[in-house]
């Protein structure tokens, strides 16, 4: 029996109590709290406001909201790439004050580069990231043995020869994906990762990195217009509002899995994709109105 537990605007607390996150109890893996960000400093464009969040370590976590509400800044907050202008961002019980190493990332464009093979190009994170760096000359064989099973699991296992240009954009995506994890991140950050792939296609990959991270159980942040992509994949969704984005609904999705493209089609996932379009559909027209109403 599918079942989700959709936690309302309303309900939601504007102070970080009570966002476990999880389990009672338990320390939040990622902690954002009262986070804002200003591009241009505390006077410029407002991106967040106020955001509160807690993820617990192993957990799959899906951003959505409407477009320019802040998603991307929020990732570009907590993998330290960004300085919060108010609030404090924790990544494993420490504050976030500069690029994270523990952290793999994946965007809509895969960009591997397309003068090396697979294997290599997953192989790169080893290259730049630290302690794999140092270790890379004298434990290769090991990492190869890595990079060949991850290249395995997601179906590319005969392609690592084969230059990115040679492959399909589903295919370059999924080799992307092996590249993010090939250093073992506690963090991986997706922002639209199969935003550019047909639907089929698309689908197919949730299924992979479903796979893929319930076999590793790294905590995830995936940032998607698609909600039926977040309520795949993910064990809780945060709905932002417009911009300043702030959380303004909680849902925590508590489908079985593996989920295959058939629990797509099962009311409560219809129900709950529906719900949140509407949460989003509001916070749209809300702000709409808001700006026309500044306009007159
Ligand atoms: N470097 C920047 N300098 C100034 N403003 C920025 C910068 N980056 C983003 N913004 C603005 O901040 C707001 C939030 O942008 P952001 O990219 O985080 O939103 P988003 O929700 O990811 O958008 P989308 O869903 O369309 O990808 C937007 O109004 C955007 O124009």
């Amino acid at each position: 029996m599918l079942a989700f537990s959709p936690t309302p605007a309303s309900a939601l607390p504007s102070a970080p109590q009570g966002d476990a996150g999880g389990g009672p109890g338990a320390a939040p893996f990622v902690k954002l709290d009262g986070v804002s960000l200003s591009y241009g400093g505390p006077e410029g464009l407002k991106a967040l406001s106020n955001t509160h969040m807690a993820i617990e370590k192993g957990r799959f976590v899906a951003v959505v909201g409407p477009s320019g509400c802040g998603k991307s800044s929020l990732m570009k907050l907590v993998t330290g790439l960004l300085p919060p202008t108010e609030g404090s961002i924790s990544v494993g019980g420490a504050k976030v004050a500069g690029p994270l190493k523990i952290v793999g990332m994946a965007f809509q464009n895969p960009t591997l580069l397309p003068w090396r093979p697979l294997l290599s190009n997953v192989m790169l994170p080893l290259e730049i990231v630290q302690p794999h760096r140092t270790r890379l000359r004298a434990h290769k064989a090991e990492y190869l043995r890595k990079a060949r099973d991850l290249l395995e699991t997601v179906g590319l296992g005969e392609f690592e020869d084969k230059f990115p240009w040679m492959l399909s954009g589903g295919m370059q995506q999924r080799a992307n994906l092996c590249r993010s994890l090939i250093h073992d991140p506690d963090l991986l950050m997706l922002d639209e990762p199969f935003g550019a792939l047909d639907a089929f296609t698309r689908e197919e990959l949730w299924g992979v990195l479903q796979e893929v991270w319930m076999e590793r159980r790294f905590t995830c942040i995936l940032v998607t217009h698609d909600l039926r992509e977040a309520a795949f994949l993910a064990d809780t969704i945060y709905v932002m509002s417009a911009r300043p984005g702030t959380i303004i609904a909680k849902h925590e999705v508590d489908l079985p899995r593996p989920r295959t493209v058939d629990s797509t089609f099962e009311p409560r996932f219809v129900d709950l994709v529906h719900t949140i379009r509407s949460q989003i559909a509001q916070v749209r027209n809300e702000a709409k109105q808001a700006a026309k109403a500044k306009a007159s």
